[in-house]
């Protein structure tokens, strides 16, 4: 007969590097000084056509919904707004998150489940002035099917709906890069998307304050796209300073391979993730 593992003895996908291995440990060791804070698009909800109808994988919402309650603490750092993140991540109806944070549009925005309460800063003019100029330079560059996605305080183009996204992002690049760099802002790749925002926020600046907040001293991050870099690299430097314990987890795609290499542990997309977590909920007997 086949003998069945108990699931807290499971094996997991396994940090590939010693620091990645010492703070999983130190995640488990001491669960009440742990952060685990993940990216919404391509990590916790799968890639879809339509940023409307991205909606967090079922298990991983549920798995978080287990590892809440133990660790100090769980966020969401995502580029989305708080409000949709909120509306499409299905966070709020589930007791263990009662502590969440999410810090929306790239730490410019918070939403904390505690309180219930968003705090969304008024948007830079310049993004209304790139929003009314982008529908005539799309039209020069004989582009008009570019989706544009209104955030407020950015505008994004999607081009994974057109016939050739990546031959499209080619050519907006350099003119996106010129309208955003007039207005003082910047022009960001991501999986086929260009996003016009205020560079003076990232996701590094957004972790780096969330840790000095919760006094972590074990961060796990889990992301999947460029945007994810600034806080691949507040995480390796602040471990190399010796300030925390940090694991970097790649949710690897086709689409965009930058983080593996950077990483300490690779998942497979959102599915691999929601099991991950699930066996990180076994893990620390949640
Ligand atoms: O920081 P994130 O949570 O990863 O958000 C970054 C951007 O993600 C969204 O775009 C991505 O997901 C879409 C829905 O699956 C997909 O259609 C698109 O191709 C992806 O790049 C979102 O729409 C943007 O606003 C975010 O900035």
């Amino acid at each position: 007969m086949m003998a069945i593992m108990p699931s807290s003895e499971a094996p997991q996908p396994a940090p590939t590097t010693d620091a990645g291995r010492a703070a999983l440990d130190a995640v488990v060791a001491d669960p009440a000084r742990a952060l685990l804070a993940l990216d919404f698009d391509g990590t916790l909800a799968p890639i879809v056509d339509d940023p409307e109808q991205a909606a967090v994988h079922p298990r991983a919402v549920a798995a978080l919904d287990r590892i809440g309650p133990c660790l100090g603490k769980v966020a969401v750092v995502t580029g989305r707004p708080v409000l949709t993140a909120l509306r499409l991540g299905g966070f709020d109806d589930r007791p263990g998150l009662s502590r969440l944070s999410i810090l929306g549009q790239y730490g410019a925005e918070r939403w904390d489940a505690q309180t219930g309460e968003a705090d969304i800063p008024p948007p830079p003019a310049a993004i209304a002035e790139v929003e009314s100029r982008l529908p005539r330079l799309l039209d020069d560059l004989g582009l008009g099917d570019v989706a544009l996605e209104k955030k407020g305080r950015a505008v994004v183009l999607h081009t994974r709906r057109l016939a050739d996204p990546a031959e499209a992002q080619r050519r907006l690049a350099g003119p996106v890069a010129a309208l955003a760099r007039s207005h003082g802002l910047a022009a960001e790749q991501g999986r086929n998307v260009i996003e016009v925002r205020d560079p003076s926020v990232d996701k590094g600046r957004a972790l780096r304050d969330l840790v000095a907040q919760t006094g972590a001293t074990a961060v796990v991050y889990a992301g999947d796209d460029l945007g994810d870099l600034p806080a691949y690299v507040a995480l390796q430097s602040m471990r190399a300073a010796g300030e925390v314990r940090a694991l970097l987890v790649a949710v690897a795609s086709a689409e965009q391979p930058a983080l593996v290499p950077r990483s300490d542990l690779a998942v497979d997309g959102p599915e691999e993730l929601a099991d991950w977590l699930e066996r990180l909920a076994d893990r620390l007997g949640c």
